[in-house]
């Protein structure tokens, strides 16, 4: 059986590319999300969030008559569920957003329907969504109950795209497709074949949880290692760069960067989702949580030896001392401030220094919440002239590109290795 309509939940970074795939593809796609802006914005054929890429895709899909976007469900063959799974208080995972858009899916479930969860989850989460359907539609058999003779296909299919990359990764990254049978697989491999490159490589939905969780979890604990080393190095007076640098030179060394801490709404969190289930076991993925979570308050530390330093050497007072922060996204070249350490870190510094805390942030045309009247947004120019101390928290290509005369006579502080 042919998908004819696909539809797609939650139009963000996740689901707004994937729908834009299959509309690509000549396949009728519908969107939808709760949030009328960006269902207006994706009408229009325009885009609500910044990825290199996606503006054109969406463009097509829309003007080509394939993909339109709506703030209710309405039936299709496959549904994609693409909403968010952050954390609670004490890091529990919260999926009250996977639920809602499951049950809002549930009355127009028919027959032969495939339903996939996309988002991040906790082990288990799937045969979880599946039991919320049944409950909700006790005409229809689902594979939990059912087994093979199921009437809704139901699997867990992580995305596994690269911010800033996500349209070229979305087709050609190899995809971990999660049946909860072996039918349900097909089907779904069937769907993602539509559009993918790359391969299609079948296990249970248990496992592609947790393969996704496992694979941001070995991530943040290599991140955590290059951000001890560099603590370590700050002290015997080294430069972590350069030492990894050289020990990468060794054929079995491959240390990542280290970095203001890490951000983003993933790897900073899902690792926290293995360890809710394994609190016995998850040793070394918690430690690295926290080895990452503790860094912005080690750069803190960091600027205030900045600023002691330029007011021990121009004789300024605190409330004349100007620190400008460049940006704030959590990774550079993108619009995306979720988690991340950058704006952690200006929250901390506005809360304790006494002068102007500039902030450049080419990629946002407004401060958050958190930071509005407390900072001020400025020129890249305009902060070079006018800041003492300067804190490097996202190397984005206007930063990496500024020439060293440029930053001279400064008071500085990198956290991204840019001005070694
Ligand atoms: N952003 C990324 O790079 C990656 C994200 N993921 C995972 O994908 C999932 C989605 O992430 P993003 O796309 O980044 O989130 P996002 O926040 O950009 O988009 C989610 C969208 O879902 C909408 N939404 C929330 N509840 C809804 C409902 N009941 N019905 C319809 N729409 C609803 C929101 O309004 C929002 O537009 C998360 O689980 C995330 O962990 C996985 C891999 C990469
Ligand atoms: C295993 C893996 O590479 N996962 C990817 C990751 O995307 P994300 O953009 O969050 O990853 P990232 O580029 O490592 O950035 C995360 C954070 O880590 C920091 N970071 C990254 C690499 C490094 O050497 N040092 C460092 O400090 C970044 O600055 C950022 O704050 O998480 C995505 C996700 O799950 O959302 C996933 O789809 C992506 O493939």
């Amino acid at each position: 059986m042919s998908f004819d309509t696909i539809s797609v939940i939650g139009l963000g970074y996740i689901g707004l590319p994937t729908a834009a795939a299959f509309a690509s593809r000549q396949k009728h796609v519908v969107g939808v999300d709760v949030n009328q802006r960006a269902v207006d914005t994706i009408n229009r054929g325009e885009i609500h969030i910044i990825e290199p890429d996606l503006a054109r895709l969406v463009k097509s899909a829309v003007d080509d008559g394939y993909l339109r976007a709506v703030t209710r469900p309405e039936a299709a063959d496959a549904f994609l569920i693409a909403v968010p799974t952050p954390f609670k208080d004490g890091h529990e995972p919260d999926l009250t957003y996977v639920r809602a858009a499951a049950l809002s899916l549930a009355p127009i479930l028919k027959p032969g329907d495939l339903v996939i969860l996309e988002s991040t989850s906790p082990v288990g989460t799937t045969e979880q969504m599946a039991l919320w359907l049944a409950d909700a539609r006790p005409d229809l058999h689902f594979p939990q109950t059912a087994g093979e003779q199921a009437d809704i296909n139901i699997a867990y299919c992580p995305e596994r795209v690269l911010p800033g990359k996500i349209v070229s990764e979305l087709i050609k990254n190899d995809r971990v497709i999660g049946g909860m049978t072996p039918r349900c697989s097909a089907r779904a491999s069937e769907l993602y074949r539509l559009f993918l490159e790359g391969e299609c490589v079948i296990t249970g939905s248990r496992t592609a949880e947790m393969c996704k969780l496992t694979e941001n979890s070995f991530r943040d604990v290599n991140i955590a290692f290059a951000n001890e080393l560099s603590l370590i190095c700050a002290e015997q007076g080294i430069n972590v760069w350069e030492l990894i640098r050289l020990a990468n030179r060794h054929p079995r060394v491959n240390i990542l960067q280290p970095g203001p801490g890490v951000g983003g709404h993933c790897i900073a969190v899902d690792p926290w989702f293995i360890v809710a289930q394994n609190p016995q076991q998850a040793r070394l993925i918690r430690t690295a949580r926290l080895v990452n979570d503790d860094k912005p308050a080690w750069v803190v530390e960091q600027v205030k030896s900045a600023v002691a330093e330029c007011l021990f050497e121009t004789n300024k007072r605190a409330g004349e001392v100007i620190i400008a922060c460049f940006g704030l996204a959590f990774k550079p070249d993108i619009d995306d401030l979720r988690e991340s350490p950058a704006v952690s870190i200006v929250q901390r510094i506005v809360s304790w220094h006494q002068g102007t805390t500039l902030v450049v942030e080419p990629n946002v045309r407004q401060l958050p919440e958190a930071l509005a009247g407390h900072a001020a947004l400025t020129a890249l120019e305009d902060a070079l002239n006018r800041a003492d101390v300067l804190v490097m928290l996202v190397d984005h290509r206007q930063f990496k590109a500024l020439p060293p005369s440029a930053i001279r006579q400064k008071w500085l502080v990198d956290t991204r290795g840019v001005w070694r």
